[in-house]
């Protein structure tokens, strides 16, 4: 089967009631690599993101896999910073994807299974979804998505709502699934975060992305004044 990336966005734009939110922009995600999205406060993360799995409508420039769209997204995943709760049992939130894809429901639950077993909520199987904490919620839209084995797995801001051990939970297990080859492409505004997971860094800044930048080189040597600034915590203009 032919892998889906690289993915490559080819002088991209987004744009809402005739603003400009994201572009003109290029980027070519290459097949390795955990990618940390980062940037201030409407810099565009979230629409970069959103872009990259077909949620938002290119208005200029071409979006493309080395496979067809339609067929890329199926092979992606999305994470919420808040994530989708269905009123439904645990088990079956995470079943759910597969049943879409036409596996019975025993298949569907026996997989779910296991990868709450991964996340540690297996106890947590028969509970309301509803019930669960933040932090548990968000282990259970991190299963639901892993379920699917995505080849890229995006997720924006997944930690923002999270204590330090729920998020240092979270992050072992995305160092797991990124060990066994998952692409990761993530934002966060937490740079301890990006510091601990990072391969490559974007920074975008007012819908540009000014670096594509190997991790340990941005945070020591960062090229542009703008991330120079964002990384020493300064107003960023
Ligand atoms: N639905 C929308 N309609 C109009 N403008 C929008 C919409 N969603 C986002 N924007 C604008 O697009 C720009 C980029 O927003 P985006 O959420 O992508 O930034 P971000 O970097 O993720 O921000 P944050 O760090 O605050 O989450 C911002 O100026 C924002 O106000």
């Amino acid at each position: 089967m032919v892998a889906i990336y690289p993915i490559n966005l080819d002088g991209v734009e987004v744009r809402r009631s005739g603003k400009c939110l994201l572009g003109p922009l290029d980027l070519t995600l290459a097949p390795e690599g955990f990618t940390i999205v980062m940037g201030p406060n409407g810099a565009g993360k979230s629409t970069l993101l959103k872009t990259l799995h077909g949620m938002e409508r290119v208005r200029g420039g071409t979006r493309t896999w080395a496979v067809p769209e339609t067929e890329a997204l199926k092979r992606q995943a999305f994470v919420f910073q808040t994530p989708v709760v269905m009123r439904r049992t645990v088990l079956d939130n995470v079943a759910y994807p597969l049943t879409l894809r036409g596996l019975s429901k025993r298949e569907a639950q026996a997989a779910a299974q296991g990868w709450l077993s991964v996340v540690g909520l297996s106890k947590a199987a028969a509970q309301r979804a509803s019930d669960l904490s933040g932090g548990e919620r968000q282990k259970m839209a991190l299963a639901r998505a892993l379920i699917t084995e995505p080849e890229v797995l995006l997720l924006d801001e997944p930690c923002a709502n999270l204590d330090g051990q729920a998020t240092r939970e979270i992050e072992s297990l995305l160092l797991d699934a990124h060990k066994n080859g998952m692409r990761i492409v993530m934002a966060t505004h937490d740079h301890g975060q990006a510091r601990r997971l990072a391969s490559e860094v974007l920074f975008l800044h007012k819908g540009k992305l000014l670096e594509q930048t190997p991790a340990p080189q941005f945070f020591e040597t960062p090229q542009t004044p703008e991330a120079k600034a964002f990384i020493a915590g300064d107003i960023v203009a």
